[in-house]
């Protein structure tokens, strides 16, 4: 069941919807694209309101959730579902960042996001307490995994009826993380981009609160709080840098919209920041916009081991590579062993077990500081999306074996010994 409009509280600065393309107003209703030209529709706020009553203090004396940036956010209700999303550790690296040669290399782990391990619980928490203001008493997606995890999740802590539609081939690790919340799961025979064709049908029919269709501009925003949390664990700074992978671009221009709203209300000083993309080659049609200069996307077939980033139409394309170019920044891709080896860096360097999206991203960021295009000086930001326990098909047959052994001292020695000998060979045949 759904209400066409939401309550908003006296205390909220969120305003209406309005067209990215033709600036058309609307309702804050649960709706997606503007009646006039197709265009994506955005939420908007009151700044004035923002800068007279947020201060950095208010935000400090706030729950360590997302919620403190609560008046960021389009919801109108003072008790937002709060299952400790948010708040994620900013890591400084030092051992990835002398390997790759940087000064100041941080690494904001979303691998370890509540409750579902990926940064999408940040932008299902928004949805789903929007999506009760609204009215509606089932929730639904299309997702890649991840986004369908934390629906799931999310749905059954908040008592919402849930159904969630994926491709029918992804990881177990994904199927397992949403069949465990007992949901309604669709395991489509297609891709990623039939997936959502037919949930745009299903939500024709149904009056169900999709959060990555109908209630789009209200789950977006939950990805500015990367933008946010970034700002405040860096004592209240911007980066100078930042390198994040690509779907379907969404996540890349809300972490950018996050800098500047914070910018807007004085909370930061103002600067550039240069904005990096990154893309599994095998579906890298915002890559191929970037490198060719284009102002629009064509749509690809993915195939790719990074299945949570394979999007081959991807609905905030165009925007990410504006933002690149604006900022300065770079898109690039890379291919599938780079990105397994991407994983295994990064687990390496830092004890950090990223999944696929991470280990692009990593890859991307490595690619970037060898062609110059990333300053030794900058403070550069790494964003490590989802976690590697879900993706461990990718890198099994990568990363060696456990020695097994006796329960005897001398068959450890023995075991020891070897490994240790294996260890000087392969360092011989490196070094020839
Ligand atoms: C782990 C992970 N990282 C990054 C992304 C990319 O996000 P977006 O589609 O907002 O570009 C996704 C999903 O799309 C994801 O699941
Ligand atoms: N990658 C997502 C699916 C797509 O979400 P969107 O925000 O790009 O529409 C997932 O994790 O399922």
């Amino acid at each position: 069941m759904q209400a066409t409009t939401g309550t908003q509280a006296a205390t909220a600065s969120f305003k209406n919807l309005k067209c990215k393309e033709c600036g058309a107003e609307y309702e804050l209703q649960a709706s997606h694209v503007c009646e006039f030209c197709f265009g994506p529709l955005e939420v908007t706020y009151d700044y004035s309101n923002l800068r007279n009553t947020v201060t950095r203090q208010t935000i400090q004396a706030g729950p360590n959730s997302i919620w403190r940036y609560r008046k960021f956010l389009p919801v109108a209700s003072e008790n937002p579902i709060d299952v400790g999303t948010g708040m994620t550790p900013l890591v400084r690296s030092h051992r990835l960042a002398r390997r790759l040669g940087l000064k100041k290399l941080y690494i904001k782990n979303d691998a370890v996001n509540m409750p579902t391990l990926s940064f999408k619980d940040r932008v299902v928490s928004v949805a789903l307490t929007r999506a009760k203001e609204l009215g509606f008493s089932t929730v639904s997606c299309a997702s890649t995994g991840n986004l369908a995890n934390s629906t799931a999740a999310i749905a059954a802590h908040a008592g919402l009826d849930c159904c969630v539609f994926i491709p029918a081939d992804l990881e177990a690790g994904k199927i397992l993380g949403s069949l465990i919340y007992s949901p309604t799961l669709m395991a489509v025979k297609g891709n990623y981009d039939q997936v959502n064709r037919l949930c745009s049908e299903v939500a024709n029919t149904h009056g169900w609160g999709f959060v990555n269709i109908n209630l789009r501009p209200y789950y977006s925003e939950g990805s500015k709080t990367l933008g946010f949390e970034v700002a405040e664990q860096l004592g209240w700074e911007l980066p100078d840098h930042i390198v994040a992978p690509l779907a379907s671009g969404s996540l890349f221009t809300k972490i950018y919209k996050g800098f500047n709203e914070f910018t807007e209300v004085g909370l930061v000083e103002g600067k550039k920041v240069r904005f990096s993309g990154a893309q599994a080659e095998g579906c890298s049609p915002i890559y191929k916009a970037f490198k060719e200069d284009r102002d629009f996307i064509e749509p690809v077939k993915p195939n790719t081991i990074a299945k949570s980033i394979a999007i081959g139409n991807p609905a905030d394309g165009i925007y990410a590579v504006e933002i690149a170019k604006k900022t300065g920044g770079n898109i690039e891709a890379v291919n599938d062993t780079e990105i397994i080896e991407g994983m295994k860096l990064l687990a390496e360097t830092e004890g950090i077990f990223t999944e696929t999206a991470g280990g692009t991203t990593i890859a991307v960021l490595k690619k970037l500081v060898e062609a110059g295009k990333i300053d030794p000086e900058e403070t550069t930001v790494a964003y490590i999306t989802g976690n590697g326990l879900k993706t461990q098909e990718a890198v099994q047959g990568y990363i060696g074996e456990p020695l097994t052994i006796e329960a005897k001292l001398d068959s450890f020695e023995t075991a020891l010994e070897r490994s240790r000998t294996l260890e000087r060979l392969e360092w011989q045949q490196v070094l020839v």
